[in-house]
C-alpha cells in the first residue's frame, strides 16, 4: 500500500455530511496531511435560509479548520460543494452536479444521515436508507472506494458483533413498498413491531443501509466503517474539538452545570467511547485500503442487479472496520460512578430524578419567577431527562465487537503513517482524557474559556 499522502495526490474526494462532526473532522485532516490532493467536494443543503455557497464559506471559518488555516491559509481553494437534498428523490443534484460526481469523484465518503434516535421511521428510511440506494446507483465512472459510515451499534439485537454483515431481519425492499402506502400514523403505530428488540428507528435504519450495502452494490469498491459512540477529539484537528452534544457530551455539560444528579446506567457496563480523530483515521485509511486494492484488481466497477440478502451475505467480500474502544481500551462506567449516581433499576432513578432533579428545577423556577426573571430549569430538566431516556438502552446493555479487520488495516498503513493515522486506542488513557473531554465541551459547546 502507499503512503497516505501518495495514495490521495490528484485524487478527487467528495463527501456527504462534510458540514457534520465527522465530515469536518475527514476535510481537515485530508487538506493538513495530504497536501497533494486535488480537491474535495461537499455534498452541501440549504439549510436555515442559508444556502449551500453561504455554508462553504462559514464552514471554512469553523473551529475545526483554526489550526490549518495557520498553516494553509489558502485551503479553502481546494474546497467546492454541489447543492443537495439527500431525501429527495434524485438526491436535489442538478444533471451537471451529477456529471461532475460521475466522472471526477475517486473516492466517496458516505457520512450524512440523521441521528435522531426517535426519528419517525418514514423520515430515517428516506435519510439513512433509501439515500444510500440512490448513491449507489450515480454511475460512478471514476470511483476507487466507496465508504460507507455505519455505526457499531447498527446490530444491537446482539450482544457480541464480528466485522461481518448480519440479517436485519426485516427486508428493506418489503418495508420500502409497505412505506409509500402506508399513512404517517399508521406507521407511527407500526413502529414497535418493527423494532422489535431494538431501541430505536436509527439503529433499525443504520442496519438497513447495511444490508443495501451488501445487496446492491455489485462491483463498486465499498467497504464500510462503524464506529462506536463518537466523542471529542482526543488530539487532532485540536485536543477536545467538538461540534454536537450527542452521547454523554448533553449529560456531561448538565452534570458540570449542577443540573444532572443521577443517570440511568448499570454500573458494571463497559462505555463504548471513541474520540473523533480515531475515526477519522478509520474512514481515510479504510478509503486507502479499498482503493488500493481495488486498483491492483483492475475490476471494472458498476451497478448490478439485487442481490437476495443470503446470498449477498455469503458471497461478499466487502471489508467492514470497528472503530471503537472497549475491546482494547475499555472503559467502565463504575469509574465515573463518584461523580454520578448511577441506576440500573428503572423504579430507583425515577424516584431519584424525582428528588435531586425534578423537585429542585420547579423551586428554582419558582425563584426565578418570584424575581421577575425567565423560568428555565423546569425546561431543561425536561431536556436532559428525554435525552436519559433514549440513551438508557445504551447505558444500561453490554455489548463486545470483535476489531481483528481494524487491527489489519492499522498494518496496512506505511510503518509512518501508523501514528499519524493511528487506530490503537492504547495510547491514551481515559482519566487523562476526561480532562480534554470536558475543556473541549466547554470550550467549543459552552463557548466558555
Ligand atoms: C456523564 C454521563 C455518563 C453516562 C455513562 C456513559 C455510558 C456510555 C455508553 C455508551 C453510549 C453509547 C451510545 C451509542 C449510541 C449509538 C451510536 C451512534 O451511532 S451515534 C448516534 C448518536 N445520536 C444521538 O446521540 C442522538 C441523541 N439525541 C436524540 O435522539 C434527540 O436529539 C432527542 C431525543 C434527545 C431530542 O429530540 P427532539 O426533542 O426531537 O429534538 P432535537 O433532536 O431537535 O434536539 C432538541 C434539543 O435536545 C438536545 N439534545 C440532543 N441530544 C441530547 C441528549 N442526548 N440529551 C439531552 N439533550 C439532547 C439538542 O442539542 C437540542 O437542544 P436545543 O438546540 O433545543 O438547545
Ligand atoms: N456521532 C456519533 O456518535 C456517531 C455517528 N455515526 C455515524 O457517523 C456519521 C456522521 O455522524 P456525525 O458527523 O456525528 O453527525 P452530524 O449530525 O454532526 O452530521 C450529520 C451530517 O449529515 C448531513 N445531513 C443530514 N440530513 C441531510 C440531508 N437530508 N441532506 C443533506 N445532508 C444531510 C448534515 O448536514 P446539515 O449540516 O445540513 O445538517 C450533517 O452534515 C453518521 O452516518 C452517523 O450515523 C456512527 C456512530 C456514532
Amino acid at each position: 500500500y502507499p503512503t497516505m499522502a501518495e495514495f490521495y495526490a490528484g485524487k478527487t474526494v467528495a463527501i456527504t455530511g462534510g458540514t457534520g462532526f465527522l465530515g469536518q473532522g475527514i476535510t481537515e485532516k485530508l487538506l493538513r496531511t495530504c497536501p497533494d490532493i486535488s480537491k474535495i467536494i461537499l455534498f452541501i443543503r440549504t439549510k436555515r435560509n442559508t444556502d449551500p455557497k453561504e455554508r462553504l464559506k462559514q464552514l471554512a471559518m469553523k473551529p475545526a479548520f483554526d489550526i490549518l488555516r495557520q498553516s494553509q491559509p489558502n485551503f479553502h481553494e481546494k474546497l467546492s460543494f454541489v447543492s443537495c437534498d439527500l431525501e429527495a428523490d434524485d438526491l436535489g443534484l442538478s444533471s451537471d452536479d451529477r456529471r461532475t460526481l460521475r466522472n471526477e469523484v475517486n473516492i466517496f465518503i458516505h457520512s450524512a444521515a440523521t441521528l435522531k434516535f426517535n426519528e419517525h421511521l418514514r423520515i430515517s428510511y428516506e435519510m439513512n436508507v433509501l439515500c444510500v440506494r440512490r448513491l449507489l446507483k450515480l454511475k460512478w465512472n471514476n470511483l476507487q472506494a466507496f465508504v460507507h459510515v455505519s455505526t457499531a451499534y447498527a446490530h444491537v439485537d446482539r450482544k457480541y458483533m464480528k466485522e461481518e454483515f448480519y440479517d436485519c431481519g426485516i427486508d428493506y425492499l418489503d418495508l420500502e413498498a409497505t412505506l409509500k402506502w402506508l399513512g404517517d400514523d399508521a406507521i407511527e403505530k407500526l413502529t414497535p413491531d418493527l423494532l422489535k428488540t431494538r431501541p430505536n428507528t436509527y439503529t433499525l435504519t443504520k442496519a438497513l443501509a447495511e444490508d443495501v450495502i451488501c445487496r446492491e452494490s455489485g462491483n463498486l469498491p465499498t467497504c464500510i466503517v462503524r464506529p462506536s459512540m463518537i466523542i471529542p477529539a482526543w488530539q487532532e484537528p485540536m485536543p477536545g474539538w467538538c461540534t454536537n452534544v450527542y452521547g454523554p457530551t448533553a449529560f456531561i455539560i448538565a452534570y458540570g452545570k449542577g443540573l444532572l444528579r443521577c443517570c440511568l446506567a448499570d454500573r458494571e457496563i463497559n462505555a463504548d467511547l471513541i474520540p473523533v480523530d480515531f475515526v477519522v483515521n478509520g474512514v481515510i485509511g479504510a478509503a486507502m485500503k479499498t482503493a488500493s486494492e481495488f486498483i491492483h484488481r483492475r475490476r471494472s466497477s458498476g451497478y448490478n442487479k439485487i442481490m437476495s440478502s443470503e446470498t449477498a451475505r455469503k458471497s461478499t467480500n466487502i471489508q467492514i472496520y470497528h472503530i471503537n474502544s472497549s475491546t482494547t481500551n475499555p472503559l467502565n462506567i463504575d469509574k465515573l460512578s463518584k461523580y454520578l449516581v448511577a441506576y440500573c433499576q428503572r423504579v430507583v432513578y425515577d424516584y431519584s430524578v424525582f428528588a435531586l432533579q425534578t423537585l429542585p428545577a420547579h423551586v428554582m423556577d419558582t425563584c426565578l419567577s418570584l424575581a421577575n426573571q425567565k423560568r428555565q430549569f423546569v425546561k431543561l430538566n425536561g431536556k436532559i431527562q428525554s435525552g436519559m431516556e433514549v440513551m438508557g438502552f445504551f447505558f444500561t446493555t453490554n455489548f463486545q465487537w470483535d476489531r481483528s479487520n481494524a487491527d489489519r488495516l492499522l498494518q496496512a498503513f506505511q510503518p509512518g503513517d501508523r501514528k499519524m493515522y493511528n487506530l490503537d486506542v492504547r495510547v491514551f488513557t481515559w482519566k487523562d482524557y476526561f480532562m480534554t473531554y470536558i475543556s473541549g465541551a466547554k470550550k467549543f459547546i459552552l463557548k466558555e474559556e
